[in-house]
């Protein structure tokens, strides 16, 4: 088991900023940390990294404990965090030297070691640049370099896309989607199409729980589509579902007379065309028809605010 959380609490304070969480996360795949702001996430992959000790509950990485067992736990993890603070005037290979040192890489293998990093995170043509006049992107990827060294069994990466320009952030996907061949990666993200796009699971935190776990799978067994349109809701939604492919009919939000609906389809069905060509029939205004990804985004919202809110 490469992560095993048991009722982990941390409070600071007043403050429960983490309340009695469980999860597990068995080997080598991408598991999303997704929650609105303040909802623990940080906190959470602090606790898990060994930066912060748990008020109550446990942590174990590779079967080590967090707490008891401190020094074995760090070697097993590597850590992205969400600002990192890394050496402006040094060279990238200088960096990394001294990283590979401090997490006790034998010096006779640490030449190797950090190319093997470079190389995973393609920066291998940057290894003589000064890191403070590299670009955002290019830092991030150093940061994720550091956090390769030593061949962690874990990665825990902390917003590792904010940030980043559209292309870097594909590429930095493209690249954690690769690692996880080998690695449980834990990644804490606000971009749901993000946690979506890569990840097989995802937790979603709100107020310090644990409020939904969603199997992502390979993301393709369902095919979504949504659709916002004029007409009575009622009559819509029989229509609707008068489609073979389509599974459920899920009314979302409806606001003045446009009516907002999520379909569930069959894998591999397109029910556009068809929900256009009704539409067109019954003279329904169509404002959007679109292939969407709302499971998660549906779960999400659902599962947030279906959380009691806090007494302010
Ligand atoms: N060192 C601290 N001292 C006091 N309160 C803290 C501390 N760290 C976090 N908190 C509080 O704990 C709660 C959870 O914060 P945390 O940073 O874990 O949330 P988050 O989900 O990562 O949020 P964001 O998405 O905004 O980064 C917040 O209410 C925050 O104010």
């Amino acid at each position: 088991m490469s992560i095993v959380v048991r009722n982990l609490v941390k409070s600071f304070g007043e403050t429960r900023a983490v309340n009695g969480i469980d999860f597990e996360i068995p080997g080598p795949r991408i598991v999303g940390l997704i929650g609105p702001n303040g909802a623990g996430k940080t906190t959470t992959l602090r606790m898990l990294t060994t930066f912060l000790a748990p008020t109550h509950g446990s942590v174990c990485i590779a079967g080590f404990d967090t707490v008891d067992r401190a020094q074995e736990a760090r070697r097993q993890i590597g850590y992205l965090p969400e600002s990192t603070a890394i050496y402006p005037d040094a060279r990238v290979s200088e960096f990394l030297a001294f990283r590979a040192k401090l997490k006790n890489v034998p010096r006779r293998s640490r030449g190797g070691e950090i190319d093997r990093c470079l190389h995973a995170c393609g920066i291998v043509n940057l290894r003589q640049r000064i890191i403070g006049r590299l670009s955002h992107g290019q830092r991030r990827r150093v940061a994720l370099a550091d956090a390769l060294l030593s061949d962690p069994t874990v990665l825990i990466l902390d917003e590792p896309t904010a940030g980043l320009d559209p292309l870097q952030v594909r590429q930095f996907r493209g690249l954690v989607a690769e690692l996880a061949a080998e690695h449980t990666v834990l990644l804490s993200t606000h971009v749901l199409a993000e946690a979506q796009a890569i990840c097989g699971r995802v937790l979603v935190m709100s107020q310090g729980r644990i409020v939904d776990d969603v199997d992502l799978g390979t993301g393709t067994e369902f095919h979504h589509c949504r659709l916002e349109v004029s007409g009575t809701a009622e009559v819509i939604r029989a229509a609707l579902l008068t489609i073979d492919s389509v599974i459920a009919v899920e009314q979302s939000t409806s606001g003045d007379h446009w009516q907002r609906f999520e379909l569930r389809c069959g894998k591999d069905h397109d029910v556009r065309p068809r929900v256009a060509e009704i539409c067109v029939e019954q003279g329904w205004p169509i404002r959007e028809l679109s292939s969407s990804l709302p499971e998660l985004e549906t779960r999400f919202v659902r599962a947030v605010f279906s959380e009691p809110r806090k007494a302010a």
